[in-house]
């Protein structure tokens, strides 16, 4: 086993799928005994990030914190995948300067989708008012510009997008080992 490690950094809004598909992912390396971590925003800001807010200084600083370790990882040969909304371009690309084999993955699935979903009910508070500056409500997400990947969840189903990614892994030399069942 002799991977080169990278750093698939998932972005998109509240319930566009970032964690879905990570998990996917993850599921298709391990199964196939290929080093890999998932750095997921919500288990992120239970231990790393306990107590930052979502005001852009808070997230700036959960993101640089984030990239920081997968740096780390990725740089030790993990398949290292980040699920954070990570709404802001500047930032993601200070950290993909930083960071060993960054691929960006844009998870692009339209407000009116992911609020249709309201997988945890915040879309609702934050229209009600409840929740004040959330993600594509009244608070910006600038989807990035030169994505590595886009997953368009709307058209496409979680299986497709995970093999998607994992095809582009292959294609450009990151896994040392063939994982089965990629669709092509
Ligand atoms: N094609 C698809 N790809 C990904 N998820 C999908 C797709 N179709 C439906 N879903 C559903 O959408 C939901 C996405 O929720 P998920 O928690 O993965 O989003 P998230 O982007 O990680 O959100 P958050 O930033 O709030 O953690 C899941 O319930 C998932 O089953
Ligand atoms: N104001 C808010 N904006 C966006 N997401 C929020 C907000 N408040 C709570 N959340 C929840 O916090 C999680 C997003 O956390 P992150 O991915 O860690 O965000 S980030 O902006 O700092 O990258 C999601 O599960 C989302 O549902």
């Amino acid at each position: 086993m002799n991977n080169k490690g990278v750093t698939l950094w998932l972005t998109g809004l509240s319930g566009a799928g970032k964690s879905t598909i990570a998990k996917g992912i993850e599921e298709k390396l391990r199964a196939s005994k290929c080093p890999v971590e998932v750095l997921d925003g919500d288990i992120i800001r239970t231990w790393l990030s306990q107590g930052l807010g979502f005001s852009k200084k808070d997230r700036d600083t959960n993101v640089r914190r984030v990239g920081f370790v997968a740096n780390l990882l990725s740089r030790n040969g993990v398949v290292t995948i980040v699920a954070m909304i990570s709404p802001y371009r500047e930032i993601r690309a200070e950290i993909r300067a930083i960071t060993n084999n960054f691929v960006e993955i844009y998870i692009n699935t339209p407000l009116e989708v992911c609020e249709a979903r309201d997988v945890k009910g915040l879309y609702a508070k934050a229209r009600a008012g409840e929740i004040k500056g959330f993600t594509g409500i009244d608070d910006p997400y600038e989807s990035p510009l030169n994505p590595e990947i886009v997953c368009n969840t709307n058209q496409e189903t979680i299986e497709e997008s995970v093999s998607k990614v994992i095809q582009y892994l292959q294609d450009n030399g990151f896994l040392s080992i063939a994982v089965t069942g990629v669709m092509s």
